[in-house]
């Protein structure tokens, strides 16, 4: 089957992400999208020997790139809004589908680039822009589009909320965790637009628009960053109970839209204030569903990637589906879905809670230690309940290391068999994954 052929235009943070997820994803990529997924071409200003190329065509004229031969879809991951602008507008006007991480492009130029896209009849998308790897877009423009949007709020610039968070909970010196973000992979090529709170307005203002419908309007966004926050606010703020997070709001009321974006003391036991490091978070409140929220990396070289090669998949099938069917029902193509067994219970492998009902003599703890021990499990902690009457029964409750649930099943049974352990045992599974 015929590639579908990216061209890919940078070589930093985001863009190497993109190969590398391309790289390792690329049948289950290919199941989603029903054809290969392949860079043909990679629009590199300086070399970086360290990122392996091969089998991909080196362009050194990045507009080039939106009118090669060899490209369908165009990822931008250079950043700005001069080169990034005209290399948009010329992969649109030669009928490429694109694909950009760039919010300061989209809030900026938006307006102008979805009007050529429509009239070129191209699709332009633009998931990795907000909110990084969460899949806000996503989650409003399709997922919530039966509801009339009231409100929306959250951590939307993760370099912001990384130092928020150092400060707070490290007291580290400001300028130290910036350093770090920007190693990290996480901060804007000028980090003045994550500190001064540029980098969230761009994305409220995406946000704004997709929710409620209106033009894209950065100039209207009220603008307030962290740069002037000091420890002395955020130890303040914590003796009173309240946690310091940047947030982006956009809400209707009767009269307009309030778009801001500042400091915003709230309450530590709120969802968002638990909301730490390089992680993002969205509420977004429906009239229909409620309130939802929505949270994960909003930075970083593979999250990021994750939103933009799901861009690439979204782009591809609009180029290569039978229209009747450019979401396969499944996720994955009909004729492209695999055979991975389904595991039963005692397949599965879990840590455990144990509560046993023992008879309360000596030496019962190391049998049930035997037991578990013959068996490989090991365990985390041990609480033996005191009676005060000698001769009644007592609960022993264990937590186990991660064990397969046969070998729990196993060492339970002879558990149950001891003359001393008076009635079944009592076994919850503990879960690590959330
Ligand atoms: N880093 C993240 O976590 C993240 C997350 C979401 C969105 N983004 C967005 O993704 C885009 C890329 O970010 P990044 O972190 O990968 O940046 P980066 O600085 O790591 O990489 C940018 C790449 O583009 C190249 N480049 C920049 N200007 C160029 C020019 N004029 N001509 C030719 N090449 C040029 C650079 O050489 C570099 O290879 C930006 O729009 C950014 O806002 C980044
Ligand atoms: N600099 C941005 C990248 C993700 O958009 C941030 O820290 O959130
Ligand atoms: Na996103």
């Amino acid at each position: 089957m015929e590639p579908i052929k990216i061209g890919l235009c940078g070589l930093g943070t985001v863009a190497q992400g993109t190969l590398e997820v391309l790289r390792r994803n690329q049948s289950e990529i290919e199941r989603r999208v029903g054809s290969p997924v392949k860079v043909t071409c990679a629009g590199v200003r300086t070399d970086k020997p360290d990122v392996d190329l091969s089998g991909i065509r080196v362009e050194r004229d990045m507009l080039a790139v939106a009118t090669a031969a060899d490209v369908d879809i165009v990822v931008e991951l250079i950043g700005g809004t001069d080169l990034a602008l005209k290399l948009v507008m010329a992969a649109i006007e030669a009928g490429k589908g694109v694909v950009t991480a760039n919010k300061a492009l989209i809030a900026i130029h938006g307006n102008e680039i979805f009007a050529a896209a429509q009239a070129r009849g191209v699709m332009v998308a633009f998931e990795a822009a907000v909110a990084g790897g969460i899949p806000i877009i996503k989650a409003i423009r399709e997922g919530l589009s039966a509801n009339r949007i009231q409100w929306l709020a959250g951590i939307i610039n993760g370099t912001g909320n990384f130092i928020l968070t150092e400060m707070s909970e490290k007291g580290r010196a400001f300028d130290e965790v910036l350093a770090e973000a920007q190693a990290l992979g996480y901060a804007e090529a000028d980090p003045t637009f994550d500190v001064e709170g540029i980098d969230a307005a761009h994305k409220l203002t995406i946000l704004a628009s997709i929710a409620f419908g209106v033009p894209l309007q950065f100039d209207a966004c009220y603008t307030e960053g962290i740069g002037a926050l000091t420890p002395a606010d955020v130890a303040n703020a914590d003796q009173l109970g309240y946690k310091i997070k940047h947030l982006g709001v956009a809400k209707r009321t009767g009269g307009g839209i309030e778009l801001r974006v500042h400091p915003t003391l709230m309450p530590k036991n709120r969802l968002l204030s638990n909301v730490n490091g390089v992680l993002n978070a969205l509420q977004v409140q429906g009239d229909a569903v409620g309130p939802t929220t929505y949270t994960g990396p909003g930075a970083g070289g593979e999250p990021t990637a994750s939103a933009v090669v799901a861009d690439i998949v979204d782009v591809a099938r609009t180029l290569t589906a039978d229209p009747l069917n450019r979401v396969p029902h499944l996720a994955f193509h009909a004729d492209a879905l695999g055979g991975e067994p389904i595991l039963s219970i005692d397949q599965i492998h879990s840590a455990y809670y144990l509560r046993l009902q023992v008879a309360d003599t000596p030496g019962v703890l190391s049998q049930i230690t035997k037991r578990l021990g013959d068996h490989a499990i090991s365990i985390e902690s041990i609480v033996q309940k005191q009676v005060q009457d000698p001769h009644d029964s007592v609960p022993v409750v264990l937590l186990t290391g991660v064990v397969k649930e046969a070998d729990m099943n196993a060492a339970l049974a002879e558990i149950e068999a001891l003359e001393s352990v008076l009635e079944p045992a009592v076994k919850i599974r503990v879960e690590s994954l959330v």
